[in-house]
């Protein structure tokens, strides 16, 4: 599915009183796409997810979208702590609320309770629910009536590994439904596999779109000299050349990144065809950058 615009942020400024919490802020969220929105405690991601989802003005600038109507989910970062009911009371409630017809939000429901593995706990009350299985039911109830966009303010945060899991993986298949899906997220572990782009904010601004996580993850470096560089058409989809170098008319001096998990492999490969290996370490420069927009404590 070829990724669409749906919404523009067009230099959104944001102040509280005198403080400015953002400032000339600029992107575009796309079709299908998982987003993590990063930043030190108080940088002012909530308060750009409010804007996005429409329950805060910004100052000046736009949220200007594309595929409208475009049908929002937001799911706040604090959750009520006690919902006097069952989750299937606690749903239709809310499909009652937003005034839907009876049939079509008991279908909803099924769906909802099939995509976040709930079926089971369809009469339990939501007060014996665990810490995750409740941030399921808050995002579910953002989603009661059909959905393209989900904003969830920390929607992994004092969960267990394995809750985090389910969550990611349930984050997954809603992308796999063709839902974008924005997040905040202070834990860098936790979105390594999941998201698409990453935006974090840094003085007030977005100062990193659409960094490839895996890139940023870091790797190792590695240098090697190989005769025929022709041989490496196989295993050159496993790292990402940096540099090279003509040594002289047949060898080839190459730099590259190569992720990790691909480091042994590669160096098995390069050996079988004669290469040799300069140097190779590990290259936290990138990792360094990026850890520091999870750091807790003030911008
Ligand atoms: N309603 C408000 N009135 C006044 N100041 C506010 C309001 N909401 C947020 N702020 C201030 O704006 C700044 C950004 O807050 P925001 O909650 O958006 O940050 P955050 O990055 O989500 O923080 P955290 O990671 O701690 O949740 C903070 O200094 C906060 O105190």
């Amino acid at each position: 599915m070829e990724p669409i615009p749906i919404m523009e942020l067009r230099n959104i400024t944001k102040h509280y009183k005198n403080k400015i919490v953002l400032e000339n802020v600029s992107f575009s969220i796309y079709s299908n796409q998982i987003i993590a929105l990063v930043g030190k405690n108080g940088s002012g991601k909530s308060t750009l997810l409010k804007i996005i989802g429409g329950l805060v003005k910004s100052d000046s600038g736009e949220v200007y979208k594309p595929a409208s109507p475009l049908k929002i989910g937001y799911v706040p970062e604090i959750t009520p702590s006690h919902i006097p009911f069952t989750l299937e009371e606690y749903l239709i409630h809310m499909g009652n609320i937003r005034g839907m017809d009876k049939q079509h939000l008991r279908q909803r429901i099924d769906c909802l309770l099939e995509i976040f593995h709930l079926q089971e706990d369809r009469q339990t009350a939501i007060a014996e629910l665990s810490k995750g299985m409740k941030q399921k039911v808050i995002i579910m109830q953002s989603m009661i009536e059909e959905t393209d966009f989900l904003i969830l303010d920390e929607p992994l945060s004092g969960l267990d590994p394995k809750a985090q899991n389910d969550m990611e993986t349930i984050l997954l298949s809603l992308k796999q439904r063709g839902l974008s899906i924005i997040f905040t997220c202070h834990e860098m572990k936790l979105i390594e596999n999941l998201v698409d782009r990453l935006l974090c904010i840094k003085n007030h601004q977005i100062v990193q779109t659409s960094v490839p996580v895996h890139a940023a993850i870091g790797g190792n470096k590695l240098v090697f000299s190989i005769l025929a560089k022709t041989s490496l058409k196989e295993v050159l989809p496993l790292m990402k050349i940096q540099q090279q170098h003509d040594l002289n008319s047949n060898v080839n001096e190459i730099e590259a990144i190569v992720k990790p998990e691909d480091t042994d492999k590669l160096l098995r490969e390069l050996l079988q065809r004669g290469a040799s290996i300069k140097k190779l370490f590990p290259i936290n420069e990138d990792n360094e950058n990026l850890y520091s927009y999870f750091e807790r404590g003030k911008n």
